[in-house]
C-alpha cells in the first residue's frame, strides 16, 4: 500500500501581487503527524488551503505550476476529497455559530462530518453504525452532557470540541486543524490539547496541525515544518526543528525551547 499521504511539489501562490508560497515541496507519510510551524503571515493557513483545495497552485511566469498530491491523486473531486478529511479551521468554527448552521444539535452538526455538508437537510440519514459512531465521537470530546444543545448556545470552547467531533467520525485519512485554540481560556485550551494528544495516539488518521505556539504540539506529532515568508526553512523531526537557535531565527527574537519529561515542549522570550 502506498503509504504517502500528501505530496506537494514545488508549489508557488500568488494573490494580488503577494507571494504567499514560494517553491515549498513537503511530502508527509501516513501517520506522520506533523505541525506546521511559524509566524503571523509565514503561510501557514495557505499551505492547509492548498490540502483542502481552497488554493491551487499559481501557474509561474516560465509556465510551471507545481502539483498538490492527495492519496496519490491530484485531481480531486472537492466533495469527495473533503469526505476523506476532517477540517477544524477558524472559518468553519464561525458559520457553525450563529444563523441556521448554528441551530443544529452537537449530534447533528456532528453526524454532518460524515457527508462533509453544513445543514442538517443536507446531512447523512444516519443508521444505528454512524449513531454510534456520533455518540462515540461526541463521548471522546467530552460533550455527551450537551448532545441536545444547539451549537449557537455552546461556549467557544465547547463548540470547538463539537467541530473535532464533527472532523474525526467518518474516520478521516487526514485531520487538519488550523490555530485551533484561539479563543480559548486556559482551562478549555488544556481540556481541548488534552483531547488532541489522545487522538494522536490513535493510529488510524494523519493529524497535520498548524500553531504558532510550540507548547500546543502534542507528544505524539513527532514532525514539524517550519515557514517564514512562504519558504519551508525545515521540514524533519520535531527534536531537530524545535531548538532554541531556529526557533529564536524563524520569530526573530530570543527565544529558550525546552522539552518537558511528558513530551511536551515549552517556549520562553529571554
Ligand atoms: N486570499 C489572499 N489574498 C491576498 N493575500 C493573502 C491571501 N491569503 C493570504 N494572504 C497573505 O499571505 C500571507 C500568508 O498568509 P497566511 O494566512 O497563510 O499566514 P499564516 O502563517 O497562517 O498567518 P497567521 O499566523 O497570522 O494566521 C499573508 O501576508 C497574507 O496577508
Amino acid at each position: 500500500m502506498d503509504t504517502t499521504l500528501i505530496e506537494i511539489e514545488n508549489v508557488s501562490v500568488f494573490r494580488e501581487q503577494t507571494h504567499i508560497l514560494r517553491g515549498v515541496s513537503v511530502r508527509i507519510p501516513r501517520k506522520r503527524h506533523t505541525a506546521v510551524l511559524g509566524p503571523n503571515g509565514s503561510g501557514k493557513s495557505s499551505l492547509l488551503k492548498l490540502l483542502t483545495r481552497d488554493f491551487y497552485p499559481s501557474v509561474e511566469d516560465q509556465g510551471h505550476q507545481g502539483t498538490v498530491r492527495i492519496l496519490g491523486e491530484s485531481d480531486w473531486e472537492v466533495s469527495r476529497l473533503r469526505r476523506r478529511m476532517g477540517i477544524v479551521t477558524p472559518a468553519l468554527d464561525y458559520e457553525f455559530s450563529s444563523g441556521r448552521t448554528g441551530r443544529m444539535t452537537v449530534t447533528e452538526a456532528v453526524a454532518s462530518g460524515f457527508t462533509a455538508t453544513r445543514l442538517k437537510e443536507f446531512g447523512p440519514s444516519v443508521d444505528q453504525a454512524m449513531a454510534d459512531a456520533i455518540a462515540a465521537t461526541i463521548e471522546t470530546v467530552k460533550m455527551s452532557d450537551l448532545s441536545r444543545r444547539t451549537l449557537s448556545t455552546l461556549s467557544t470552547g465547547e463548540r470547538r470540541r463539537v467541530m473535532i467531533a464533527r472532523a474525526i467520525v467518518h474516520d478521516p485519512d487526514i485531520f487538519v486543524l488550523d490555530e485551533p485554540t484561539n479563543g480559548l481560556d486556559m482551562t478549555a485550551r488544556a481540556l481541548f490539547l488534552d483531547i488532541l494528544d489522545s487522538i494522536t495516539k490513535q493510529d488510524a488518521m494523519t493529524m497535520v496541525l498548524v500553531t504558532h505556539h510550540i507548547d500546543e504540539i502534542p507528544p505524539a506529532m513527532n514532525h514539524v515544518i517550519l515557514l517564514d515568508q512562504g519558504r519551508v526553512t525545515f521540514d524533519g523531526p520535531k527534536a531537530d526543528g524545535l531548538t532554541s537557535p531556529r526557533i529564536s531565527s524563524l520569530f526573530r527574537a530570543d527565544v529558550h525551547v525546552d522539552s518537558r519529561e511528558d513530551g511536551w515542549y515549552r517556549s520562553e522570550m529571554r
